[in-house]
């Protein structure tokens, strides 16, 4: 109920929320993921200790399989590591967990009198594994995954009705504790995410005009424009700014000046794509981000929402001039975006009211 209840009832998030905070839950928990995966196969191999201690010079042989079986959980662990994110981790997780299952239910036959103490090990592996699981695919894979080979063991084992019992009674019992403890981490997660994600919306937004802000330009668009560096597909920039809006200030008044501000945006956004990035990152001056958009088509737009600015009907006439630029392959964004200034200073030079490439 716990982490269902803190976004459906009291922190809601639709589809790409979900999405994004599937990302950033999993951020959080990688270091830990890793840490824990890396390190808990080395039980196995210093378990060999008390093989010795218990079982005398008889368990010399049993190293081999313990080492056998920490290799195999270390390329499983590292498996899981380099898979990135999504469902390839998710299986790789589920792998994991079978076979760890294995490497105990490995280690109890070769020792059949510790079955009697195998049950608690198991449940502590299903707690410590199960708050990992991000999505109840992997918590359900988890589950079957420990409980195949360590039920099949009981099975091959012939083992007795009551250590059936005890085994079922440990497992279930382990799933309860790490099914609660996985809801409740959900559930802190969600709702510091979902804090974040409207602290950040505050942070990145311009009260005036509704678009994001400089802060906001700096993260969306430098995301964007890594994106497209890696894809190589043609991304473009656009300064706006403006034409003399000191003077409608001074003869309308500040108010006057804002409600045209006001408008030029909504003017400016209508004349762009959902995908497109607009941003306010000064009194009067604007920055468009135009994915898949080259040199030539940018400035259509742009002279689009020049053209869409000078036909405002307002008290007070405006122009606006406007600077694009392509980014270049391997260039960093402030390269980009200072090309658009130049080319912005070209058009204000050049007269105004018109759009420059650089
Ligand atoms: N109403 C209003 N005015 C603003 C806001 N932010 C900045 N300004 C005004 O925008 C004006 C910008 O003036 P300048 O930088 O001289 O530029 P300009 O008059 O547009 O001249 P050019 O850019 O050279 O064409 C200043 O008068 C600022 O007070 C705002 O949020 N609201």
């Amino acid at each position: 109920m716990g982490w269902k209840f803190a976004w459906r009832n009291r922190t809601p998030l639709d589809g790409s929320e979900l999405q994004r905070f599937r990302k950033f839950a999993f951020a959080k928990t990688r270091p830990g993921l890793t840490l824990l995966t890396f390190s808990m196969p080395l039980l196995f191999a210093v378990g060999w200790a008390r093989d010795l201690a218990v079982l005398g010079p008889s368990a010399r042989w049993t190293l081999l399989i313990r080492l056998s079986l920490v290799i195999a959980l270390l390329i499983v662990a590292w498996l899981m590591r380099s898979a990135g994110s999504g469902r390839r981790i998710e299986v790789f997780g589920i792998l994991y967990a079978f076979v760890f299952g294995i490497a105990i239910a490995t280690t109890s036959a070769i020792e059949p009198q510790r079955l009697s103490l195998t049950h608690v090990v198991v449940m502590l592996l299903i707690i410590i594994l199960l708050p990992f699981a991000q999505t109840r695919f992997s918590a359900a894979g988890v589950i079957v995954a420990i409980a195949l080979p360590m039920f099949g063991l009981l099975w091959l084992l012939d083992a007795s009705p009551g250590l059936w019992v005890a085994y079922l009674l440990f497992f279930v019992a382990g799933c309860v504790v790490g099914l609660t403890q996985r809801a409740a981490q959900m559930a802190a997660a969600a709702e510091i995410f979902v804090h974040r994600q409207r602290l950040l919306e505050r942070l990145h937004h311009d009260s005036l005009t509704g678009t994001i802000n400089r802060d906001g330009w700096q993260a969306h668009a430098q995301r964007m424009h890594r994106a497209h560096m890696h894809s190589g597909d043609p991304l473009s920039v656009v300064f706006f700014d403006l034409d003399h809006f000191k003077a409608v200030n001074d003869e309308h008044g500040h108010a006057s000046g804002d409600a045209l501000l006001q408008e030029v945006s909504r003017v400016m956004r209508a004349s762009l794509r959902k995908h497109d990035l607009l941003a306010r990152i000064g009194g009067e001056e604007f920055v468009a981000l135009l994915p898949d958009l080259d040199a030539e088509a940018a400035i259509r737009v742009a002279e689009r929402i020049r053209k869409a600015v000078a036909a405002i009907e307002s008290p007070q006439s405006v122009t606006i001039s406007a600077g694009v630029t392509q980014a270049r392959p391997g260039e960093e964004l402030k390269t980009v975006t200072d090309r658009a200034d130049s080319a912005l200073l070209a058009a204000k030079r050049r007269g105004r009211d018109r759009v420059e490439r650089a």
